[in-house]
């Protein structure tokens, strides 16, 4: 973990703003209506479809939507839509019991274009756009995270994703520093909105983020919750199956983080 590299964001604001009313909820990304009952059992809060060998926010069959809608009434279910154009068709196919879909910004290098990108997403009325921000931007040929969360805000969107684009083993916290995160958190929560933070974390990274209270709404996982496989590439790993026990042990890290949050 990177803590030292050089920051976008003059402010470093107090952590108590960041605990104010603190839940988190854990999402795990799925590719198939068997993953999606293991997150379920281990107490995964959002179940998120995603096919993760074709990228980092690629789409399942919209067939699958359909049949996890069916199969999981109650469930708080996420899609992800990929990047343009790919998100731009899918969108009007989201079930309309999903909770959310999130869409990249990969390869929309302006602000400008971005907010009409989401603007012209076709998503059923009660299926809200998460808007993702990548910690790697240059990588993604985007703007910067910061610039995404203040069109977001702009755009009175109150759920944004900052994930990492590039799935080479490196992680959020590679690309973005502790003081990074925590303005982003601030800002996002001094404009009410809600900010999940994911990109290849393992436990140990929250563990640590935890302590330098970063305590976002909701933390992202699929690498991590794989089972760990002989090969060491992180492609192999967060293509793999699902690991029950890893799930769990994610679960509890987000309760605890819950209830000393919710204690401030
Ligand atoms: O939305 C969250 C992502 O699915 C996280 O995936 P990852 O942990 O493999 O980077």
């Amino acid at each position: 973990m990177n803590h030292n590299r050089s920051t976008h964001f003059s402010t470093f604001l107090a952590p108590a703003a960041r605990r104010r009313s603190h839940s988190c909820d854990l999402l795990v990304s799925v590719r198939s209506l068997a993953e999606a009952e293991i997150a379920i059992a281990g107490g995964a809060d959002i179940i998120d479809f995603k096919e993760p060998l074709e990228g980092a926010l690629a789409p399942v069959e919209p067939e699958i939507w359909r049949q996890a809608a069916a199969a999981f009434p109650g469930r708080t279910l996420s899609a992800a839509l990929g990047e343009s154009p790919s998100a731009t068709r899918l969108a009007a196919f989201v079930p309309k019991t999903f909770r959310y879909a999130k869409a990249g910004p990969s390869q929309i290098q302006t602000t400008s274009r971005l907010g009409q990108f989401w603007n012209d997403l076709d998503l059923p009325s009660g299926v809200e756009l998460v808007a993702v921000a990548y910690a790697d931007y240059e990588a993604a040929g985007c703007p910067r995270v910061d610039e995404i969360l203040e069109l977001a805000i702009s755009q009175g969107r109150r759920r944004i994703l900052i994930d990492t684009f590039v799935k080479d083993g490196s992680c959020l916290t590679d690309h973005l520093a502790l003081d990074e995160l925590a303005t982003l958190i601030d800002h996002a929560r001094n404009a009410n909105g809600w900010i999940a933070l994911a990109g290849s974390l393992r436990l140990d990274d929250v563990s640590e983020l935890l302590a330098h209270d970063i305590t976002p709404d909701c933390w992202g996982v699929r690498g991590d919750v794989c089972m760990e496989t002989s090969s060491v590439t992180a492609l192999d790993r967060r293509t793999g199956s699902l690991d029950p026990r890893r799930i769990e042990r994610w679960t509890r890290l987000c309760d605890q983080a819950s209830s000393s949050g919710s204690a401030d």
